[in-house]
């Protein structure tokens, strides 16, 4: 395929284009009276098994979805990625978390330099500091020991750590080397998150850690010098030395700030902001709360599935396969969502993370080459746990509109509960819906069945399932750090392919440009009005009517104030 020309102009997406309409006589009941081909919609890799027999797909919508791949030139652009290349063609960069987590002996290029040493280099800092603040050999400017971290950050640099931490905080090991230590995220630049961090904190045993990729991040910064304002008027401005570490690329800003260049852990520009969280960006945070070694595992996880993910045939190929799947379900079914839906509370973060990873990835409006897409790209994600979705929005994926699901279920759990003469025990209970609901989705009820039960004719269509409605079940082992690494990055590369596929790039996020440039309109304006009583302009109609309300209504806000911070 030329460069300029598009995937949706080759035989092979013209072939896809022809064979949905095949795909509309089947319905998923009969489709899953085939054996074999169930058989070979099943694919194991390192103790995960994946059944995607509930797509709405045959064997021949797979040969098809394969040349697809051919045509986008998958594998050539799967090497081009490891191999260090500027793939990331609008920023001019490499695109390499997968450098993040290989072993300490591989070689990885960038820019014809190896950056696996550096990338072991600053994890080597992070193990030798971690383990000195939690063995106390590295205290607060009062001598205590700091036993709390709060991460201040937003988007990639607070997403992803927060998905494996809420997936580690009830892991057996994991819990018993974070017992008596708290991990804190602050986010949002409302100071109603600055007030819930630092409530029950004393800034005496308390550690900040900065992550910003650029630290340019208004959100950050304002939370971040928030948090500086907090500790100095608790201990003292020389305080901040010893409480206050940074995350960043842009080490220069780090010391600007005020944090030593010393404490400073460093990464680069060949890590997108959302694929972060195996650089120092989640392995500070997470190894400060569980031990550099836990997190290890994690990184370990992931580099299974980098190796996986590189060499597997296309067949067998986990992330290629889910990858050419959601592409059949979004370009040629035409389902524009996917729900997230873990049978895992550990999990309940993995769909907020994977909305961050796939939507700023993969939704687009021009090609790679630049040129408008006639096809839409990316996802609609959402999700939430099993059971807890179950009685929420199921009823509109059961009977309302077609949402390809992605079901997530873990053989051993991670706290086991048993009670005498109960029926199962509280897993087991779990994994029953998690095993019901995709077959409830792929088979539905018809009227027939209906009537066969004597169900009332006037409640017949209001009981009717149509079924055909596609999932695809992830079974875990169990959910250790290492499994949640392997998640994470099954997740990562089925979102780069799905990018390959459709022609875009998946790594540049210019789409977020717009609202920061107009907020700084807004923020100068609100200065302006506040400080020299200036009235609102240059603003459309309806933004000048809600501004001005907004001052108007908040008039007692000082104008000079002095410092102020939540008091409860
Ligand atoms: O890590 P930072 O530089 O502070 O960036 C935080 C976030 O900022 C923007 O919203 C980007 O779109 C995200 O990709 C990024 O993760």
């Amino acid at each position: 395929m030329a460069s300029s020309a598009l995937i949706s102009d080759t035989e092979s997406w013209k072939d896809l284009r022809a064979h949905v309409e095949e795909i509309n006589k089947t319905h998923l009941r009969d489709l899953m009276n085939n054996t074999n081909r169930c058989q070979s919609m099943m694919v194991e890799f390192d103790g995960i098994l994946i059944d995607y027999s509930r797509q709405r797909a045959t064997l021949d919508t797979l040969n098809k979805l394969f040349s697809l791949a051919e045509a986008a030139r998958v594998k050539e652009k799967i090497i081009r990625m490891f191999n260090g290349e500027h793939i990331n063609s609008t920023e001019n960069r490499s695109v390499l978390h997968v450098a993040l987590r290989a072993p300490r002996d591989a070689v990885i290029n960038s820019d014809g330099k190896n950056v696996v040493p550096e990338v072991w280099h600053v994890l080597d800092k992070i193990r030798d500091f971690s383990e000195r603040v939690r063995s106390g050999a590295w205290v607060g400017a009062t001598g205590k020991t700091l036993k709390d971290v709060v991460a201040v950050g937003i988007g990639g640099s607070f997403l992803g750590p927060l998905f494996v931490h809420t997936a580690l905080q009830t892991e057996a090991e994991a819990s018993e080397c974070a017992r008596g230590r708290q991990l804190r995220f602050l986010a949002n630049v409302d100071p109603i998150d600055v007030a819930r961090n630092i409530t029950g904190l004393n800034p005496e045993t308390t550690l900040v850690v900065v992550v910003s990729k650029t630290f340019t991040t208004a959100e950050t910064m304002l939370n971040a010098r928030t948090m500086r304002e907090w500790i100095s008027s608790a201990l003292g401005p020389q305080a901040v030395a010893k409480h206050m570490v940074a995350v960043s690329t842009n080490l220069k800003l780090v010391e600007q700030f005020g944090i030593d260049p010393n404490n400073a852990f460093a990464f680069w520009d060949w890590v997108g902001g959302r694929y972060s969280v195996c650089s120092a960006v989640g392995v500070l945070p997470l190894s400060l709360q569980y031990g550099f070694s836990i997190v290890e595992k994690f990184l370990k996880g992931a580099s299974s599935v980098d190796q996986h993910f590189l060499s597997a045939p296309f067949e067998k190929n986990i992330p290629v396969l889910l990858g050419l799947l959601s592409v059949w379900n979004v370009s040629f079914l035409g389902y524009p969502a996917r729900a997230i839906l873990p049978y895992s509370q550990a999990l309940e973060k993995l769909a907020p993370h994977i909305q961050q990873v796939s939507m700023e990835s993969n939704g687009k409006g021009v090609s790679i080459d630049g040129v408008p897409l006639p096809y839409q790209t990316g996802e609609i994600d959402f999700g939430e746990p099993g059971t807890n979705g179950q009685h929420s929005f199921y009823q509109l994926i059961h009977q309302g509109r077609v949402i390809p699901c992605d079901f997530i279920g873990v053989v051993k759990s991670q706290q086991p509960i048993y009670l005498k003469d109960e029926v199962v025990n509280n897993h087991d209970e779990l994994m029953s819906n998690f095993f019901a609901q995709p077959d409830a989705l792929a088979y539905g009820k018809t009227p027939e069945q209906l009537q066969k039960e004597n169900i009332p004719e006037d409640l017949v269509s209001h009981k009717t399932f149509s079924g055909n409605r596609p999932s695809l079940s992830i079974l875990l082992p169990s959910l250790n750090a290492y499994n949640i690494g392997q998640l994470l990055a099954i997740y990562e590369h089925r979102v780069a392919v799905q990018g390959f596929v459709w022609c875009i790039n998946s790594f540049d996020q210019w789409g977020v440009e717009l609202g920061k440039s107009l907020a700084t309109q807004v923020r100068k304006q609100l200065h302006a009005s506040r400080k020299k009583g200036e009235s609102v302009e240059g603003f459309n109609f309806s933004t000048k009517t809600l501004i001005t309300r907004y001052l108007e209504a908040s008039a007692d806000v000082p104008s000079d104030p002095s410092t102020l911070l939540p008091n409860i």
